[in-house]
């Protein structure tokens, strides 16, 4: 069995892939951004490497990429896996075509896959079309995200706006005639020039088809669904994510995703923790301040019970701070003071946390200055709990992406690891 090089684009990303790199068996380590030194030697079935390179200028997005490629293949990794947003975020200008690119360039191979779907979370791909549950991709919510709005559910039409060479589908009806069909039709449309190859997927079944039908390519790309099925394909001796080891102190949510899902998480734990509200408005005009007055209503309240802080993203507020501020500036406000308050209250004794949306959470892990995280027991599909080690101590964290986990999941998640 080959050991696995993953490169995940934001770090949400990263621990839905490792959890489903577990699930299936891999003996999986996740690294925080390029480890400046080698591996520790250790049994690993399968490496992550998270970056936060989903939002970024495309050619920075290749190079930190390319950096983790390079890294992965000292490791000795031989089959590598380039992990994106199960909703395919990204602009036309990248950066899931370009990155895709640069890694086979460097690899030196003639074709990959494009295998978002995650079925269970509801993220299928029929006739090249991705759905959200039982909506388009371009009518699910994700239309109005505040870095990469995606308004065309047409995977073969969006990636092929951000790529040079040409794209092809591998249909549902391909897929019912098995792996052996598949693989052929993988072959024939590498030999006719079309490398990029979006694969429908309707159920997991399709995962471990497609997983078996591409055991030749040495990268593929996806959501981390596909993980899935290569537990079918190559097996591996059991991995147990297991108990993580105790941790004690107190409890922090902190969001700063827009999506759809976590507005409802927010809205459901509202009436139950105590909540603050940022106002992205405050936090231009008087940062410090704003941060000091969360802190000051925060550090009374730290205990068992979790408090709840989360930047406003009804879409009214998301539009007022975008037109004031400009998208980025507004989004990078907001993850700016996300983090600072996560190295604050990580000096009061926060050690067990969940962080919501992939940005934030690139944000908020690289301000706890933490390097690895070992994966624990699933709180809902794409969401395990890990443990990581930062310079105050170890600490339990959860990196929910914006769409995963229960309307419920901010107050029951935390009954799994006490
Ligand atoms: N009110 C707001 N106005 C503008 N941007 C916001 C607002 N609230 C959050 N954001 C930004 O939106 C982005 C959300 O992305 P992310 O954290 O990946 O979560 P998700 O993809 O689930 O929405 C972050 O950059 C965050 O700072
Ligand atoms: O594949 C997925 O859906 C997630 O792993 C993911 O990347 C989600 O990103 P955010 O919604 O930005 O958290």
């Amino acid at each position: 069995m080959p050991l696995i090089g993953c490169i995940a684009d934001d770090f949400t990303g990263g621990t839905d892939l490792a959890n489903n790199l577990v699930k299936s068996g891999f003996r999986t380590r996740q690294v925080i951004g390029v480890p400046d030194s080698e591996s520790p030697n250790e049994a690993v079935d399968a490496v992550v490497v998270a970056l936060k390179s989903r939002s970024i200028p495309a050619a920075d997005a290749v190079s930190q990429s390319l950096a983790a490629l390079e890294w992965l293949r000292r490791q000795g990794c031989e089959k590598f896996y380039f992990k994106y947003c199960s909703t395919f975020d990204s602009t036309p200008a990248g950066n899931i075509g370009p990155v895709a690119e640069a890694l086979m360039d460097a690899l030196g191979v003639d074709g990959t896959l494009f295998c978002p779907a995650f079925p269970a979370t509801g993220r299928t791909v029929y006739q090249g079309h991705l759905f959200v549950g039982d909506r388009l991709l371009n009518d699910s919510g994700m239309e109005q995200h505040p870095l990469n709005p995606m308004r065309d559910a047409d995977l073969v039409r969006w990636l092929g706006r951000q790529t040079q060479a040409a794209t092809g589908l591998v249909d549902h009806a391909c897929l019912s005639r098995g792996e052996a069909a598949t693989r052929e039709r993988i072959d024939q449309l590498i030999a006719e020039g079309r490398p990029l190859i979006v694969t429908d997927t309707l159920d997991d079944a399709q995962l471990t088809t497609l997983a078996r039908a591409s055991a030749h390519l040495p990268l593929v790309t996806g959501g981390s669904g596909l993980a899935l099925g290569l537990g079918a394909l190559y097996q591996p001796a059991v991995a147990d994510p297991g108990q993580l080891p105790p941790v004690q102190g107190s409890a922090v949510i902190l969001a700063g995703s827009a999506s759809r899902r976590t507005r409802e998480q927010i809205e459901h734990a509202t009436t139950r923790l105590p909540t603050y509200t940022l106002d992205p408005q405050r936090l231009a005009d008087a940062f410090d301040a704003t941060l000091d007055a969360v802190m000051a209503w925060a550090a009374p309240q730290l205990g068992d019970t979790p408090l709840l802080i989360h930047s406003d993203t009804r879409p009214e507020a998301v539009e007022a701070a975008q037109a004031q501020l400009g998208v980025e500036a507004a989004g990078a406000l907001i993850e700016r003071a996300l983090a600072t308050l996560a190295e604050r209250l990580l000096a009061q004794g926060v050690r067990q946390w969940i962080v919501a949306g992939g940005e934030t959470s690139g944000a908020i892990v690289q301000a706890l200055g933490i390097a690895a995280l070992r994966i624990g027991p699933e709180i809902a599909p794409g969401v395990p709990w890990t443990h990581a080690t930062t310079a105050e101590g170890d600490i339990h964290l959860a990196l929910k992406s914006g769409n995963f986990g229960a309307p419920e999941m901010f107050t029951s998640a935390w009954e799994i690891i006490r």
